[in-house]
């Protein structure tokens, strides 16, 4: 009896699944194919009215997206299979589902998101969920490359069980080890039980993530919405989703996540680029963004507005034909309550305003023109009184005295005024000291900043929009296709022969029997061909089927107000960690930042495992914590390398072109480097290493070569490598020092080493004193 080597049964498990695998493929490019041919169809067809515009349009869209799809499954279309107890045949999981022609009952492929592929993230030895087997595969193009199983059942291989809390160990190793290339890509293989249970979360509600650095929140935030676009894509194609990171430059850095996953309908946006036509990119001093992020900027924006609705210091004369009129205090103090019971929204207001004051100036008028010399009535007949008003309309000292009543503002206006003057700031924020009155203060023609989206968000939702020009102007044009189409109908009409009109011929419909001018008009209207992500992102006012906020500990008061407002369901995941937190306006507590605006009326999930920094680097980064974060939790680094973190003295003057030669020792090795260094050193630093090394950016360009950075902008990053520049004037210069040493000492997947001037703080005392190389 001869019995199967290791080698040959491995050989012929690639052969099984090779043989398996290029049936996918076959299949992936009949449906690609024929996708592709229905689009063309599509494309060739000549709309004629509105409707079949949308319907096309719609078609389009449909058959676009699957393509795109289709495509992104082509790399690894197919990295797991598992086998059941009580079923005969393997069950296959991919990227997308796939089934055959003949729709077997067992589709050749389970997308990563059905209900039926769980098991392959989730069944255990203990909670084997049907599972007895499953198999990792992994594939280079087309071709399956290994092969790795993972027995579950405890009767075919006791001592499995407990054996790890892993999915897949050596496959998760594996990538977790593999270089960075400065962009993120999806962990679809390797998804592990803790993080697939948040993915999977149910979609109402808000959901907080809280966990350490590198446990997966971005990677399962991402992975969640692939799986809410799969699971309930009918609304959430009607109504988008939304997600917000820190910076442009984490935005770059997570861009190819989703459309890896076949999803490219999603709208990514840091909150300074949360305004539709708007980037809030200017620098801004932390304190500020501090004051600006309180819940009392509210109240302060309110008063802003209100302020601008005015009551006169002294009357005003206005002259109508040669007649003097006098608006006293009193007056302007009617037409404001007018105004403001007419709607809470300031422009919306305007129009009630402009009646109060012609009526007002009418009023006045009328008792000049018409009054009794003898003392007796008002000579004006009521219909003279109607002409009157209709003329006070007209006239540009009137409109003039509407504008300085009640001007139709914007938010732009109110806030830049707002902060551009002391007195304004004075009148509406009494709340506030007079230095922080101060740090408010700036040029009104001063650049935006992420921290004014905020507050011009806030000022646009009290000023609503005076749309009665628009809806004026949208009513004359209905009326003028109206009577276009009317005069379209009466030709089809006239044209029919008079002579033809047989009993029989009567019978026939004709247009105008079919049609009514109003449905013909209706057709002409212009039909929005933009994508529902496209029209999200221009629109402020656009509210989301789904909101996911990534490092959300950072944002403030004031932001969290933004965001609910773009998601009035409150469907919403939260993503982050307390012990992150870099700004002023941030959280320490998910407690404190959330409850004002959401009661208790949210859950937490936690995540436990870091996957990205290896055990030697995470035990530094602990004591760092411990000497001064703000919380958060521990997080059990997944692996170890080996390699110990070091910190290097260097004297002051020398300190750059130490950190630039550091920087080439790191250079010499595999994936990607950062150099973290406190802002006022950045300059110096970042013209020593660019000096040394071609390609350094320091705009956050992460794939061209070393990237030098400030600790806020490496936030939800990672490099292979990490060169940590003068720990101490890290945690000085920052709001939350100690927080932003420790972002930067964990973005390292590989390699950290440490360059100080002075004496290295007792909490980084873990760290080697030999660099290596030297
Ligand atoms: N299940 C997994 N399989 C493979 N890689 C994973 C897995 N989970 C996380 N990773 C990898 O670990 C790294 C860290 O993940 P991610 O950036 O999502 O963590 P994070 O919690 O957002 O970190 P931080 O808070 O420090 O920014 C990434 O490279 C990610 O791809």
């Amino acid at each position: 009896m001869s019995t199967v080597g290791p080698e040959a049964a491995q050989a012929a498990d690639l052969a099984t699944e090779q043989q398996y695998v290029s049936g996918l493929y076959t299949r992936l490019d009949e449906i690609r194919a024929r996708t592709v041919h229905r689009l063309d169809e599509q494309l060739a067809i000549v709309p004629h009215n509105p409707q079949a515009i949308g319907e096309r349009e719609a078609q389009v869209e449909w058959h676009t997206q699957r393509i795109v799809a289709l495509d992104a499954a082509e790399s690894g279309l197919c990295f797991g299979r598992l086998d059941r107890r009580d079923a005969d045949v393997p069950r296959y999981i991919g990227r997308i589902g796939l089934s055959a022609e003949d729709g077997e009952e067992e589709p050749l492929l389970v997308d990563w998101r059905a209900p039926a592929a769980q098991p392959f993230y989730t069944a255990t030895p203990l909670h084997d969920l049907g599972v007895r087997r499953r198999r990792h595969i992994r594939t280079r193009l087309r071709t399956v490359v290994s092969v790795s199983d993972e027995t579950l059942d405890l009767d075919d291989a006791p001592g499995t069980a407990g054996a790890s809390t892993l999915t897949g160990e050596a496959v998760l190793l594996a990538e977790l080890n593999a270089s960075r290339t400065g962009r993120m890509s999806d962990i679809v293989r390797t998804i592990q039980a803790e993080q697939d249970r948040i993915i999977r979360a149910d979609a109402g509600g808000v959901v907080v993530v809280q966990g350490g650095p590198g446990t997966g929140k971005t990677a399962v935030a991402l992975h969640r919405a692939a799986y809410l676009l799969y699971t309930h894509r009918e609304r959430l194609a009607r109504s988008g989703l939304l997600v917000v990171g820190p910076t442009p430059t984490f935005l770059r850095y997570i861009a190819d996540v989703l459309p890896s996953l076949g999803e490219t309908g999603v709208v990514l946006a840091d909150l300074g680029g949360l305004r539709p036509g708007l980037r809030a990119d200017a620098p801004e001093r932390p304190e500020v963004a501090e004051v600006k992020g309180r819940l009392v900027m509210a109240d302060v924006v309110a008063a802003a507005v209100r302020a601008r609705q005015a009551v006169l210091d002294r009357p005003v004369e206005l002259e109508i034909d040669g007649t003097r009129l006098r608006v006293t205090k009193a007056d302007a103090a009617r037409v404001r309550s007018r105004a403001r019971s007419a709607s809470r929204l300031h422009n919306e207001a305007r129009p009630a305003a402009a009646r109060a004051v012609i009526g007002l100036v009418a009023a006045k008028y009328a008792d000049k023109l018409g009054a009794d010399v003898l003392g007796g009535a008002n000579l004006l007949e009521a219909g003279d009184v109607g002409a009157l008003r209709q003329e006070i309309a007209a006239e540009p000292a009137v409109h003039r005295l509407v504008d300085l009543l009640w001007p139709r503002l914007t938010a732009e206006q109110v806030v830049g005024d707002l902060l551009g003057s002391p007195a304004r700031l004075a009148a509406a924020a009494p709340q506030l000291s007079d230095a922080e009155r101060t740090l408010l203060h700036r040029r009104a023609t001063a650049p935006w900043t992420a921290a004014d989206v905020p507050l011009l968000d806030e000022a646009d939702e009290l000023l609503g929009v005076d749309d009665s020009a628009q809806r004026a102007g949208e009513r004359r044009e209905r009326q003028r296709r109206l009577r276009r189409a009317q005069d379209t109908l009466d030709q089809l009409h006239g044209s029919r022969s008079q002579d033809s009109e047989t009993e029989e011929e009567s019978e026939e419909l004709s247009a105008g029997d079919l049609l009514d001018a109003e449905g013909l008009a209706g057709r002409h209207e212009e039909v929005d061909t933009r994508s529902v992500a496209e029209r999200a992102a221009a629109d402020r006012t656009w509210t989301y089927g789904h909101v996911i906020v990534d490092e959300a500990q950072e944002l403030s008061a004031m932001a969290w107000r933004l965001l609910l407002r773009r998601c009035p369901t409150r469907s919403m995941t939260l993503v982050g960690d307390v012990a992150q937190t870099g700004s002023a306006a941030g959280a320490a507590s998910w407690d404190e930042v959330l409850t004002p605006h959401l009661g208790r009326t949210w859950r937490l999930e936690q995540l436990t495992v870091n996957y990205r920094t290896p055990a030697e680097i995470m035990a530094v980064a602990d004591e760092v914590l411990a000497a001064g974060g703000t919380g958060g939790t521990a997080a059990q680094a997944v692996r170890s390398t080996g390699v110990p973190p070091w910190a290097e003295r260097v004297t002051e003057v020398g300190l750059a072109d130490a950190v630039a030669e550091a920087a080439a020792r790191f250079d010499k090795e595999d994936g990607t480097l950062a150099v973290v260094v406190a802002p006022s050193r950045l300059d110096a630093v970042a013209e020593a290493v660019a000096a040394r090394l071609l390609g350094t950016s320091t705009d956050g360009e992460l794939t061209t070569g070393p990237a030098v950075l400030p600790p806020g902008a490496v936030k939800g990053l990672e490099f292979d490598s990490v060169l940590v520049v003068d720990p101490v004037a890290i945690v000085d210069e920052g709001v939350r020092g100690h927080n932003d040493l420790y972002v930067a000492l964990t973005r390292a997947t590989q390699r950290l080493g440490v360059v100080h001037p002075g004496e290295l703080p007792a909490m980084l005392a873990g760290l080697g004193t030999s660099a290596p190389g030297r």
